[in-house]
């Protein structure tokens, strides 16, 4: 029996598991291949961020991207989990923000190396309230919005997806088990861009969450 509130998974201190290229519009605008199978990547736990705190622009990088993305909270843990039975094991949604160092993110990917202080600093998962499992009876059709000061830059599908949400904790769970409490990002569609200090991120699951984050520097 668990002790700990669910609806507070981000204190958890479980994984952070991220898909990247999930959306073949967005794999496009980066002049990245359309994956066979799924880009794995890790977040830690100390990216979490709550609203009413900002998003810190590293020190290291110029160039922080936005990438809005629909996020699957495991409520029972496995290993190789079918895809039939793959939705048993979700516990709830979140809406997040996977904040992208992209330069140097272009620089790893140039020199070969790990995307780690690309994708997991501090601030670098923004995070909405829990949304239960029930509230979203089609996950698999739901429409992602973000705006930068008030102006749309992604509006996406999650229809679009590549591989789909069973698929991806088929995949996943075949390599590392999930646990409660960890948290899956799926991927963004198209529109990612840059923001600067002093921009307000504001972003939603159309019908269900919203949620707004200012920018600022280290
Ligand atoms: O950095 C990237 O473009 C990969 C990624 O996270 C995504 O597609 O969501
Ligand atoms: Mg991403």
């Amino acid at each position: 029996m668990t002790t700990r509130n669910l609806t507070r998974f981000w204190e958890w201190g479980r994984k952070i598991i991220c898909v990247g290229r999930n959306y073949a519009d967005h794999a496009k605008e980066l002049k990245n291949a359309i994956p066979t199978e799924p880009v794995l990547f890790l977040k830690t736990s100390s990216a979490y961020l709550r609203e009413g705190s900002p998003i810190i622009v590293p020190a290291y990088s110029n160039n922080l991207h936005h990438e809005v993305e629909f996020g699957v909270v495991i409520g029972k843990a496995g290993t190789a989990i079918p895809q039939e039975s793959a939705m048993d094991h979700v516990a709830g949604y979140v809406l997040c923000l996977d904040m992208t160092a992209r330069d140097i993110q272009d620089e790893c990917k140039s020199k070969g190396l790990p995307w780690t202080l690309a994708k997991a600093f501090n601030t670098s998962c923004p995070v909405s309230e829990f949304i239960p499992k029930d509230k979203i009876p089609d996950p698999g059709n739901i429409n992602l919005w973000l705006k930068v000061n008030d102006q749309m830059r992604q509006n996406g599908n999650t229809s679009q997806m590549i591989f789909s949400i069973p698929y991806l904790i088929n995949y996943i769970s075949d390599f590392i088990s999930l646990e409660e409490g960890d948290l899956i990002l799926t991927g963004t569609p198209k529109g990612v861009s840059r923001v600067q200090e002093h921009d307000e991120i504001e972003a939603g699951i159309e019908g269900i969450i919203s949620m707004s984050f200012k920018v600022e520097r280290s």
